[in-house]
């Protein structure tokens, strides 16, 4: 199973080698903008999911979230321990 140090490694990875297909490469063309914008999204589809939807699909809503973050972590060239050192 993925863990989230892990994810982050690939999305590196996907940013430093550009694959071509790669959906992250895409994300980081579109911009600060386009991602935030999609965090926004994500996190609505959170809450949504944490109310109205089972345990599941809150999981897997979340999921996208972490994963859009990362991706703006990325965009901005920050690494999880510029986030670690805050919690
Ligand atoms: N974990 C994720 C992940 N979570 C969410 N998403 C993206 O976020 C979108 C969220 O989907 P929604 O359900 O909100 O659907 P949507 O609104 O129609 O999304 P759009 O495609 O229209 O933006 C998905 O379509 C994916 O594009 C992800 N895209 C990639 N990953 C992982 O990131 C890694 C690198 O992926 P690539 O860069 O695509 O190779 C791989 O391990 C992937 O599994």
């Amino acid at each position: 199973m993925k863990t989230f140090d892990a994810l982050f490694a690939e999305l590196s990875e996907k940013a430093r080698l550009r694959p071509e297909g790669s959906g992250t490469v895409a994300q980081l063309d579109a911009g600060i903008h386009a991602i935030g914008k999609k965090i926004v999204e994500e996190a609505a589809e959170v809450w949504m999911a944490a109310e109205y939807q089972s345990d599941e699909a809150t999981a897997e809503e979340v999921s996208q979230l972490l994963y859009h973050l990362q991706v703006l972590l990325v965009a901005k060239g920050l690494t999880l321990d510029d986030v670690y050192k805050h919690l």
